[in-house]
C-alpha cells in the first residue's frame, strides 16, 4: 500500500492536471526513498507520465516570482529561493502536495560539514571543488538572500530563508532540477524526479517540448550540464490514453495509436525508450557521470563505472620535473610543449590530465613527458625548429626521426613510451595516490566491507570514489609496466567528466 505521503502526493498530482501511467507503481522505501516500479509490460514509445509546466516549480511558477524577479535573482539562485518561499507558506504553498514528498536536503556533498568533506574526500577529485562550491554558495547566500530578510515589506520569516535551508534547497536542486524550457529555465519537475538513475541503462526519457522552436528537447536526467542533449522528432497529432482496463492489463499510452504526444508545449513527458518487463525498477538517466559526478550532484556512488577517471594536476607533473631538474628546466619544457601546440584539460591556472577508467594517461601527458625528459642537445634542436623549421603546413616538427605532431594523432608506441616515461608514469601514480593519505587501498575495501550504505551513506559513497580513483592509479601502473602491451588512443573521446573550477591546493 502506497505510504501517507505517497497518496497525498498523488492526490496533489490530479488536483495539478499530471497524468501517469496505471502501470507505474511508485514505492516509498524508509531507507532509500521512492522509486518507480512497472506494474505490468511497458513498450519502447509509451508515454508513461505527462506534466504541465505550471505544476511544475519554478522561478515563473512560485509565489515569488516578483520578489525574484525584483532582485534580480537569476538561474539557481532564484529557484533556490523559490524552493525556500514555498516552504515558507508551508500548507498554504500551491505546491504543498509535491513539496511534503522531498526530503529536506540531498546528501549530496556540499551539505556535508566541512570536516567530514576534508575527512570523507581528501585525496579524492572531489575535495577541493566541493569546499569551493560550499565557500561559493555560502556567498550566494550573504549576497543575495540575507539582504531581502531585512526589507520589513517582504516580511520573510528568517526560519525559512537561513544559510541552512539555503544549503538544502541548492541540494534539492542539484540531485532533481530539470531544464523545462527557455521561459522556465531550470525547475523542480514533480514526478519526473522520482526516478532513479542507471548510467548508460535507462528505461525512460525526460521530454521537454520547447516553445521556441517546436523542437523536442529530450534532457536525459537532471542538472543537465553534463547530461545528455539529444533531439528527437516525436510523431505529431497522438492522444494519450492513461486508463487501466477492466480486465487487470495495465494501459499505458495505447502504442498503436500513440505513443508519444501531440507536440503540446505546455507538457513535458516521460516516454519509455526500450521495453520494460512487469515487476522490474524503471530508470531514467541524469548522463554519463563517473563517481565523482555522482556524488556531487546527487549523493551516490555506482560500483563498477566505467565512466569514471582520475585526474593528475599540471602542478603534480610540474612538482616531479622540480624534484629531477630544475625550475628553469621545468618551465622552458613545458613552454615548447605548449609552442607545439599541445594543451591539457581545464584552464590555464587549473590544468590537468586524464586517466581513463582503463588506466590509460591522456596523449598530452605522454609528449610533456617526452619533452621534459629530453636530452638538452635535442630539446634546443627541437626548440630551434619549432622557432624557425616547422613545417607549418603539416603543423609537423622532426626530432631525431621521431615526428611531434601539433595535435595528438598518429603517435608511434615507440616514441611515446620508452621506459623513462613510463616510470615517471608510475612515479605520477604514486604522487597522486599520495594524497589519499596514509590509508592504504586495502584499508579502504576492508572499510567499504565494513561500512553500512544506509546508516553511513557519506562513508560509503566517499570510499567508493576512492576506491575506484585508486584502482585507476593502480591500472595507470599497470599500463606503465607493459608499455608495449598498450595502445595509445587519442584522448578526445566525448567522456564526462567532473568540471574543476579552479586548481587543487592540496
Ligand atoms: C531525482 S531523485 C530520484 C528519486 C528519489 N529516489 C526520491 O526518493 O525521490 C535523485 C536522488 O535519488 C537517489 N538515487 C537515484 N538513483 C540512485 C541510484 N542509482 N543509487 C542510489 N541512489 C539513487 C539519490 O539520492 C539522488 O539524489
Amino acid at each position: 500500500m502506497a505510504s501517507r505521503r505517497l497518496r497525498a502526493f498523488k492526490r496533489w498530482m490530479k488536483s495539478k492536471g499530471l497524468e501517469w501511467s496505471d502501470a507505474l507503481e511508485f514505492v516509498d522505501t524508509p531507507e532509500e526513498g521512492v522509486e518507480v516500479r512497472a506494474l505490468c509490460q511497458l513498450k519502447e514509445g509509451d508515454v508513461v507520465a505527462k506534466m504541465p509546466k505550471e505544476a511544475c516549480l519554478t522561478t515563473k511558477t512560485s509565489g515569488a516570482r516578483k520578489i525574484i524577479e525584483e532582485a534580480g535573482l537569476d538561474g539557481h539562485l532564484g529557484l533556490a529561493f523559490a524552493i525556500m518561499y514555498e516552504r515558507s507558506l508551508d500548507g498554504d504553498s500551491p505546491f504543498a502536495g509535491y513539496l511534503q514528498l522531498l526530503p529536506h536536503q540531498e546528501c549530496v556533498p556540499i551539505v556535508w560539514t566541512l570536516d567530514e568533506v576534508n575527512e570523507l574526500l581528501c585525496g579524492t577529485e572531489l575535495h577541493q571543488t566541493v569546499q569551493e562550491d560550499k565557500a561559493l554558495i555560502y556567498d550566494d547566500w550573504k549576497e543575495n538572500i540575507l539582504p531581502l530578510l531585512d526589507l520589513a515589506p517582504l516580511k520573510l520569516n528568517p526560519k525559512f530563508f537561513g544559510v541552512e535551508q539555503y544549503f538544502a534547497a541548492k541540494s534539492l536542486i542539484s540531485s532533481r532540477s530539470f531544464e523545462i524550457d527557455d521561459y522556465h529555465g531550470f525547475g523542480m519537475v514533480p514526478l519526473a524526479d522520482l526516478f532513479n538513475h542507471k548510467t548508460g541503462a535507462e528505461d525512460v526519457h525526460f521530454t521537454a517540448m520547447s516553445s521556441n522552436d517546436e523542437s523536442d528537447t529530450d534532457v536525459d536526467g537532471c542538472n543537465d550540464d553534463e547530461g545528455i542533449v539529444k533531439e528527437e522528432t516525436l510523431a505529431q497529432n497522438s492522444s494519450i490514453d492513461m486508463t487501466v482496463l477492466n480486465n487487470g492489463n495495465c494501459n499505458v499510452s495505447d502504442s498503436d495509436s500513440s505513443s508519444v504526444s501531440d507536440g503540446d508545449t505546455s507538457m513535458l513527458e516521460m516516454i519509455m525508450i526500450k521495453d520494460v518487463s512487469s515487476g522490474t525498477e524503471v530508470f531514467n538517466t541524469y548522463g554519463l557521470l563517473g563517481n565523482a559526478a555522482l556524488l556531487h550532484r546527487y549523493g551516490f556512488t555506482e560500483q563498477d563505472n566505467s565512466y569514471d577517471i582520475v585526474n593528475i594536476d599540471m602542478e603534480l607533473v610540474l612538482q616531479w620535473c622540480t624534484s629531477v631538474f630544475s625550475d628553469r628546466h621545468s618551465r622552458a619544457r613545458v613552454s615548447l610543449w605548449r609552442k607545439l601546440g599541445y594543451s591539457a584539460c581545464g584552464s590555464q591556472n587549473s590544468e590537468y590530465f586524464e586517466i581513463s577508467f582503463d588506466g590509460e594517461p591522456q596523449i598530452e601527458l605522454l609528449v610533456l613527458l617526452h619533452i621534459m625528459l629530453l636530452p638538452d642537445n635535442a630539446y634546443h634542436k627541437l626548440d630551434l625548429s619549432v622557432a624557425g623549421n616547422c613545417d607549418e603546413s603539416s603543423g609537423t616538427t622532426f626530432l631525431n626521426g621521431n615526428i611531434f605532431p601539433s595535435k595528438a594523432f598518429n603517435m608511434s608506441k615507440k616514441s611515446l613510451l620508452p621506459k623513462k616515461v613510463c616510470d615517471v608514469l608510475s612515479s605520477l601514480a604514486d604522487m597522486r595516490e599520495s594524497l589519499y593519505g596514509l590509508k592504504s587501498i586495502e584499508d579502504d575495501i576492508e572499510a567499504l566491507g565494513r561500512c553500512s550504505l544506509v546508516r553511513e551513506r557519506k562513508l560509503y559513497h566517499s570510499l567508493m570514489l576512492r576506491i575506484n580513483e585508486r584502482k585507476i592509479l593502480q591500472r595507470l601502473r599497470n599500463y606503465a609496466s607493459q608499455p608495449f602491451k598498450n595502445k595509445i588512443t587519442n584522448h578526445s573521446s566525448p567522456r564526462k567528466k567532473l568540471k574543476r573550477t579552479t586548481k587543487k591546493t592540496s
